[in-house]
């Protein structure tokens, strides 16, 4: 199966990821930024989504017109930090059904602590686009897949806005049918599993805590 890591090179990204990796970036400028982010995000993990097609009229002549294939698209967070990306991406694809998958990382063991889950129905039939800001170890995105595929999920992309590469490696070893989009592949893990260059906890920064 395919095991492919997409990087978004767009230049709108790439500067507002500066902004977010910025030490001086408030909790307020770091929110909104991420939000336009999201959306941009979210735009180039849908791209290749499949398209059918519906008889319309416009108002001069009858048409078959392209429209999104298939059951509602399903975005999934993975809490705490996944929130911040979800919302610019519901901007985007309103109509998208929404699951939560609650999970924090020890930081002794650094293995994923689940907390809570909640998906819509017929994760099968659906395109599910998983969304947390930090893929690191990759032990929370492949807990959090996992979790998905015993839900029923077959159809899975992993949303990062930073992964390393050891991360990546890990996760793809463990879900090679999990295509990753990724705005930074980042140089690598410190001694505490935090991501370097990274922008430090994703959680911690939006939310102004710690
Ligand atoms: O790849 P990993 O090594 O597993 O680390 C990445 C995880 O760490 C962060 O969450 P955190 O545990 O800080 O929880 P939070 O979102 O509640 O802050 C991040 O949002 C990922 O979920
Ligand atoms: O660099 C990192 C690693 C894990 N979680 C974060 O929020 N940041
Ligand atoms: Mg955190």
């Amino acid at each position: 199966m395919q095991s492919a890591t997409v990087v978004i090179d767009h230049p709108l990204v790439q500067h507002k990821l500066t902004v977010l990796r910025d030490r001086e970036t408030s909790t307020s400028k770091f929110r909104g930024v991420l939000r336009e982010l999201s959306l941009l995000l979210a735009y180039e993990v849908t791209r290749d989504l499949p398209l059918t097609s519906r008889r319309i009229e416009t108002p001069l002549e009858p048409m078959d017109a392209p429209v999104l294939e298939g059951k509602k698209l399903c975005f999934v967070s993975v809490l705490r930090a996944g929130n911040g990306l979800l919302e610019g991406m519901l901007d985007l694809v309103p109509t998208a059904r929404v699951g939560h998958v609650g999970m924090y990382r020890d930081p002794e063991t650094l293995e994923p602590v689940e907390y809570y889950f909640k998906v819509p129905a017929s994760l099968d039939e659906r395109i599910v686009i998983v969304v947390d800001p930090m893929l690191a170890t990759g032990h929370s995105a492949a807990g959090a897949v996992d979790r998905l595929k015993q839900a029923g999920a077959r159809d899975i992309r992993f949303l990062a806005l930073l992964a390393a590469p050891e991360g990546l490696r890990a996760f793809h070893s463990r879900h090679p049918d999990v295509p990753v989009y990724t705005a930074a592949v980042d140089r690598e893990l410190n001694e505490k599993a935090y991501i370097l260059p990274g922008l430090g906890d994703a959680g911690d920064r939006m939310f102004g805590t710690k």
